[in-house]
């Protein structure tokens, strides 16, 4: 396809913005609509393809969900109800749903085969697959189950009590979802605390979970009821349009309705050390999933080291926190975040490729980039490579460019924000 031009040297950007639901919310409120027992409505569903893609394979297995634009209505029969798909099971670009429903699958006694799209077909399944077996699912796929496609037979699995080799919210939520359906107690215990949707999600769907820090605990043979979920706004969304608030000068954009969960919110805590001027009106009644407004106003940024606990807390925020740091005085230095190198594409590669395009001093690390700023961005040709994330931070990008940009693969973005070129639009 050809590259679109985007919009360069924006004066600045002024507004209001409704951030569209949450990827991992949604996901999860289909998967867990699915498996209760009764109707479940879900609003503010995010309508990206990635989310559509979850739906698309619960209604493979037998399940009745209606969808009429951001309202899903599931009716739920219980694992139980979940039948044997004729159809592969096609997850799109999405690896939540890929290793999300792996779990869900392996207590479920019969054939399933899943695949992906080609940026699928590279990422690391043997971490779900693994533990998945120890359970007693039987799982065949290339190179041992590493790699999709994968074929699952699940049934009467055992519960499990496992350490996290990476600290993964999918890995633990496939395993909860696992050990929702096995005979005793499955305790998971992970390295760094990561997203808490499927605990917070369990409760909501009248299930119990025991969270002791970083070990969850939960006994099998639960039954699920359905339920009303409102899916907050996306953080990892609103990442794009708090990174551009802070970087083009004379901004000030309200984001409406963000989550404020605090296992995502280590943007805000990074962004705020690195001087942007953010304001949080959180929402009285989070007993769910804590939201709220954000004010994001231009300022001086300076760079930071972010690593350790703080990486889960942003990991897809990254590839917009270099763009950010580009325009921050000194330093930045990213760490502890392998993870990068098996999302959509490998985003310490892409990130340092494509910013040092457009001018960015930024270079790669084992396990993260050092940027130095502040650089004056310039601009060429760049590309998503097909992942949604790159695709946004490279259109923020533009926005402070001097000469033209030219985006190849803007696609991607409808993975989590079709919207996006909209908004973006609108604050100009
Ligand atoms: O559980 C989830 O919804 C997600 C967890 C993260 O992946 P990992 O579990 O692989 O870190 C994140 O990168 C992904 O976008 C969504
Ligand atoms: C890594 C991501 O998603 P997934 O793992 O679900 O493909 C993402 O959205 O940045």
């Amino acid at each position: 396809m050809k590259p679109i031009k985007l919009q360069t040297k924006i004066p600045s950007l002024k507004g209001i913005l409704a951030i569209p639901g949450d990827k991992s919310i949604s996901h999860r409120s289909i998967m867990f609509g699915a498996i209760a027992e009764g109707e479940t409505t879900v609003t503010n569903f995010l309508l990206g393809e990635d989310c559509l893609s979850t739906i698309s394979c619960f209604k493979k297995l037998g399940v009745s969900i209606q969808q009429k634009e951001d309202k899903v209505i599931i009716n739920g029969k219980g694992f139980y109800g979940l039948e044997e798909p004729s159809e592969i099971l096609d997850v799109g670009n999405s690896g939540t749903t890929i290793r999300l429903l792996l779990g869900i699958l392996a207590g479920r006694p019969f054939h399933s085969v899943l695949a992906g799209d080609e940026s699928i077909g590279k990422r690391p399944m043997t971490r779900v697959t693994k533990p998945l077996r120890l359970m007693g699912a039987v799982i065949q796929g290339r190179k041992n189950g590493e790699f999709t496609p994968l074929s699952i037979k699940g049934g009467n699995v055992k519960e499990i009590d496992y350490e996290l080799p990476v600290a993964s919210a999918q890995v633990k939520s496939s395993l909860l979802f696992a050990g929702l359906q096995a005979q005793g107690i499955t305790k998971v215990f992970e390295p760094v605390k990561t997203r808490d949707h499927t605990e917070r999600m369990i409760k909501k769907f009248g299930g119990e979970i025991e969270i002791d820090g970083r070990t969850v605990r939960l006994k099998g043979g639960q039954r699920l009821s359905g339920t009303y979920i409102h899916v907050p706004g996306d953080i990892s969304s609103a990442a794009f349009f708090l990174v551009a608030g802070a970087i083009v000068p004379n901004s000030e954009i309200t984001l409406k309705n963000v989550g404020l969960n605090p296992t995502r919110t280590g943007i805000i805590d990074v962004m705020k050390e690195m001087g942007a001027d953010i304001t949080i009106i959180p929402y009285e009644d989070d007993t769910f999933e804590p939201c709220g407004d954000i004010l994001i106003k231009s300022s001086i940024l300076n760079g930071i080291t972010i690593e350790g606990d703080m990486i889960p807390r942003l990991i897809d925020e990254i590839p917009v926190i270099a763009l950010l740091a580009t325009q921050a005085e000194g330093e930045t230095v990213i760490k502890d975040a392998h993870e990068l190198k098996v999302k959509e594409t490998n985003r310490i590669d892409t990130v340092v490729y494509e910013l040092a395009k457009l001018g960015a001093k930024i270079v790669a690390t084992d396990d993260g980039m050092i940027i130095k700023g502040k650089s004056n961005l310039t601009g060429g040709t760049v590309s998503s490579h097909g992942d949604h994330r790159i695709g946004m931070m490279l259109s923020v990008a533009a926005a402070i460019c001097k000469n033209e940009v030219f985006l190849e693969n803007e696609e991607s973005i409808y993975i989590s924000y079709p919207s996006f070129f909209d908004h973006l639009k609108s604050l100009q």
